[in-house]
């Protein structure tokens, strides 16, 4: 079944940036604000309207919109407080829960979803942390319950985790995921493992980066250059894997002992890095890593990967250009 009418449980950050994500992918969102607000509550839901509003604009300046789809692609957004909520949740046939990273808040919230929302209509966590299994016993009903975990501003960014737990029903998954891909959004499905894929990478090298402040390795400028010149436009193209492939698991394997040795035991190699290393294979030379490569095709896919390589960086600005340089007299 295909998501046509979506609802998003709280109104800050996350709940904002998807309900722009849902409404520029032209599918009607109804944002709603569990909170008891008081007087409050009508300048705040103007103020979340308007903040959304203010999104979408953005994409109008950045070419991604036009200024006369705007005002459709906004009513596609309404905003609503709980005592307006029913309407909106009962046509609903998804819903993604984003209250604040409180497990109890969450778990009040989920009941109260399911409680609102027709019998089979899956709801998806936007938890950066819980797994599926520790919020499910929330639900009644479980196998319709499963995490999105949107990365932010999740207006922009592409990448979805999607996580299961013991109990979610396949259906609910790819309900999600269609309603994901209908979006343009880019959807993995990865374990309910702490941290699923990106927040558990971005913790490792984050940490190491503000380690590496406190050494006086680098300055906080020179580690941010690093990462956007150096590392992240690498990324933006191979895979952390694929790079493993690319560089040779035996390079890793001893660079990482040596780190090891040198800066602490958190830099030990990975035991299917070794085995790679130690069952031949290290990767492009071995023919085969973590993934395969084809002789008859290396030189193609390798051609193409440089390619990607020159489009990311000319679009950062940095794409070398020998007119550029000057000659030598
Ligand atoms: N902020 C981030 O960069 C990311 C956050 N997430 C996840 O998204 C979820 C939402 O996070 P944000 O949007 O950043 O939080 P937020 O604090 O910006 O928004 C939460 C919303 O819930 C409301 N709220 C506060 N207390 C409440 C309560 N007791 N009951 C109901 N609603 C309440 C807030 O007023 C606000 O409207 C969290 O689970 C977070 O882990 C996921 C990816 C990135
Ligand atoms: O990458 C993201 O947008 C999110 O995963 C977050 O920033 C999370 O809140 C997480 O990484 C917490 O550290």
């Amino acid at each position: 079944m295909t998501a046509r009418q979506v609802a998003v449980v709280g109104a800050g950050r996350m709940g904002q940036g998807i309900a722009a994500a849902l409404a520029f992918g032209n599918v009607p969102v109804a944002v709603v604000d569990l909170r008891d607000r008081g007087a409050d509550a009508a300048a705040y839901l103007e103020g979340v309207r308007a903040s959304i509003r203010q999104a979408l604009a953005h994409k109008v300046t950045l070419g991604l919109l036009t200024v006369e789809d705007l005002d459709g692609v906004t009513a596609l957004v309404t905003v609503v407080g709980e005592v307006d909520a029913l309407t909106p949740m009962a046509a609903a046939d998804l819903v993604f829960e984003a209250v604040p990273e409180v497990a109890e808040v969450k778990r009040e919230a989920l009941a109260w979803i399911e409680a609102m929302v027709g019998d089979t209509v899956p709801i998806a966590s936007t938890t950066s942390s819980f797994l599926v299994d520790e919020l499910a016993g929330a639900l009644s009903a479980p196998a319709r319950f499963l995490n999105a975990h949107w990365l932010n501003p999740a207006d922009l960014m592409p990448l979805v985790e999607v996580a299961s737990g013991t109990a979610t029903s396949p259906g609910a998954v790819d309900t999600t995921r269609e309603l994901l891909l209908a979006v343009g959004k880019v959807p993995v499905v990865c374990a309910a493992s702490p941290g699923y894929i990106v927040p558990r990478l971005q913790a490792l090298v984050m940490n190491e980066a503000a380690r590496m402040v406190a050494e006086g390795v680098a300055s906080a400028e020179d580690i941010d250059t690093a990462v956007r010149i150096g590392f992240g436009s690498r990324f933006a193209v191979l895979g952390l894997l694929e790079f493993i492939d690319w560089g040779g698991c035996d390079t890793l394997f001893h660079a990482s002992n040596y780190l090891s040795r040198e800066l602490g035991e958190r830099f030990a190699p990975a035991p299917l890095v070794e085995a790679n290393m130690t069952s031949g294979r290290r990767g492009i030379s071995d023919g085969a890593g973590f993934y395969d490569f084809d002789p008859a095709t290396v030189a193609d896919y390798r051609a193409q990967r440089i390619a990607d390589f020159a489009r990311v960086l000319d679009a950062v600005g940095r794409l070398a250009r020998h007119e550029e340089f000057s000659t030598a007299d």
